[in-house]
């Protein structure tokens, strides 16, 4: 059997999980390349999951990848995304906050089109996006997601302040829309904007924060209203390893005979 071609954008937490995922769960897929921030990385990655270590975008789809999946930045999406589906690969995207710039967004889906390729958005740390894109074809619906967080996790944002570490019960740090909450924490609520694409868009589904005492890990509570379907969905996750995983499972929806 020939198998498809995987690249990975991103060579981190996420995408070790995904590369370590591969021989047991995915076996219709051979890992023929990485591009990393850092050469010595990509290496070190390329070497223990016997790929190509690259250093640049035009050199990973120089080994035409089918799928190329990217778990690395906002930033990475914006730069490479539309050379990837232009390359020939189809896309499948963690760092969907990319996409909460709307003309960006319309591109991207332009780009795929003329080039009969996918974005495929991973669902992340989240999930319900098929009740979410149902409900909205419906009726008009609202749409918010909530986060609870420690305050540790968002060290090294501007939302963090040393007094945070001392919180009892919980504090709102964050109101306002998911495009907002993206610009300020480019790493920390892409799920948000993929509940919004799902959604009511970014710029109408709203966003709080709570830093929460003594927590661990991620809690999101999505809610939406319409004229006949309302849902509450609630994700704990105590990492974010939920991430890389819901990456494996588009990349198996993908061969597999029955679709979710
Ligand atoms: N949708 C979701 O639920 C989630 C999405 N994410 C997204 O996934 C990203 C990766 O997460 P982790 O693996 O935990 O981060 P990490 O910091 O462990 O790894 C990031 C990797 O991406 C690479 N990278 C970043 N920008 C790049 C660029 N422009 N070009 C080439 N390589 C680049 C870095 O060199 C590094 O290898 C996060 O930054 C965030 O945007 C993270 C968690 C959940
Ligand atoms: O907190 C989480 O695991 C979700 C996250 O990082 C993101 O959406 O970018």
């Amino acid at each position: 059997m020939k198998k498809l071609k995987l690249a990975l954008v991103g060579c981190g937490y996420l995408s070790e999980i995904v590369a370590g995922a591969l021989d047991r769960y995915l076996p219709e897929y051979e890992l023929v390349g990485v591009l990393g921030r850092n050469f010595e990385k990509t290496e070190a990655f390329a070497k223990k999951y016997n790929c190509k270590a690259c250093s640049s975008i035009e050199e990973l789809l120089s080994l035409n990848p089918d799928y190329t999946a990217e778990a690395a930045s906002v930033e990475s999406v914006k730069n490479y995304g539309e050379k990837i589906l232009k390359g020939g690969s189809n896309f499948v995207v963690l760092s969907i906050g990319a996409f909460a710039d709307s003309d960006f967004y319309e591109q991207m889906k332009g780009v795929a089109r003329e080039n009969e390729k996918k974005i495929y958005i991973a669902s992340g740390a989240v999930g319900g996006f098929d009740v979410l894109r149902t409900a909205a074809l419906m009726s008009p619906i609202t749409a918010s997601i909530g986060s609870q967080k420690s305050a540790k996790s968002l060290k090294n944002t501007p939302l963090y302040e040393e007094d945070l570490l001392n919180v009892k019960g919980k504090k709102e740090v964050f109101s306002g829309t998911t495009k907002e909450a993206i610009k300020i924490l480019p790493t920390h609520v892409n799920v948000a904007v993929a509940t919004a694409l799902a959604s009511a868009g970014p710029e109408n589904t709203k966003m709080n924060i709570d830093v929460v005492e003594d927590f661990v890990g991620d809690e999101f509570k999505i809610e939406i209203q319409g004229e006949e379907v309302s849902t509450d969905i609630n994700i704990y996750s105590k990492t974010s390893k939920i991430a890389g995983w819901s990456v494996v499972a588009v990349l198996r929806n993908i061969v597999s005979p029955v679709v979710f």
